[in-house]
């Protein structure tokens, strides 16, 4: 799975916490426009792999290119600036903002802290508030979410919570978009939903799909990487890596959420 779309590219990344090799020697392309899925039984990896990407964890060997570049000591406060996003398994909304004002947060984490002093009191704040607002309002439209704009997260369903932290990752127009474990206490039919908007992004960002949800992953991505105790045991398209002998025999035993 290499391409010269490539936007995300793990080479050989190891990863050793206290003696235990959580990844070792990994390697994986995240084309631009793509849906990539990262799947594996519990204890694969798959978290590990998430923060390397995020700058939580460094890789003891290998290395992580953005853009064909190689990121060196980025840290999760970068990512912003890099141009990738993500949505965390906790929402992460702040309870005290609407709607709104949690997606026009996503456009800078560094307002973060004060919010409205650090958004709106500076001398071309005007303008950059009412930019920001429509990007935010527009996010919030393809959601299917913009009529709860004024509303507070903890007065919503947790689904629409879940599209307004997709909204807020998106509204800073990411090159890359990872997503941890989007289906994480979500209804049926909410992950069917779910997998729409998923799909509607394609051709947009790349997004990098960890998820223990099979059939999302099934359903939504475009190529698929199954790690099993560290090591990438098979990837490609879908419907392969579904029926690959590896894949099966490193879930035998495990609950396989919604296959
Ligand atoms: N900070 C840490 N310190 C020590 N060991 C860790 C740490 N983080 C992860 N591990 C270990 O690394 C391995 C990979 O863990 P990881 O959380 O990446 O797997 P996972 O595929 O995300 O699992 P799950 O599906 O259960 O969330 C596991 O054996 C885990 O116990």
């Amino acid at each position: 799975m290499s391409g010269s779309s490539a936007i995300l590219e793990l080479r050989e990344v190891t990863v050793r916490f206290a003696g235990l090799v959580a990844l070792d020697g990994v390697s994986l392309t995240a084309p631009q426009g793509r849906v990539t899925g990262v799947i594996g039984p519990n204890g694969a990896g798959k978290t590990t792999l998430f923060n390397v990407v995020c700058g939580f964890v460094r890789p003891e060997a290998g290395e992580v290119r953005w853009r064909g570049r190689v990121l060196g000591r980025h840290r999760p406060h970068d990512l912003t600036r890099l141009g990738i996003a993500r949505t965390l398994q906790g929402l992460g909304l702040f309870p005290g903002l609407t709607v709104l004002e949690n997606v026009m947060v996503g456009a800078d984490p560094h307002a973060r802290a004060g919010f409205w002093s650090g958004l709106f009191a500076l001398p071309r704040a005007d303008r950059d508030e009412a930019a920001l607002r429509e990007r935010a309002m527009a996010r919030l439209a393809e959601l299917g979410v913009a009529g709860e704009a004024a509303r507070l997260p903890g007065q919503l369903p947790y689904g629409v919570q879940k599209r307004v932290a997709l909204a807020r990752a998106l509204v800073a127009e990411p090159g890359l978009l990872l997503l941890d474990e989007p289906a994480a206490g979500l209804s049926a039919a909410e992950i069917d939903e779910l997998a729409g908007l998923i799909r509607g992004l394609r051709g947009g960002p790349g997004v990098v799909l960890v998820e223990h949800h099979m059939d999302l992953v099934m359903g939504v991505c475009d190529q698929v990487v199954v790690l099993d105790f560290g090591r990438v045991i098979a990837s490609g398209p879908p419907e392969r890596v579904r029926d690959d002998p590896a894949v099966l025999d490193a879930y035998l035993g495990e609950e396989v959420t919604g296959a």
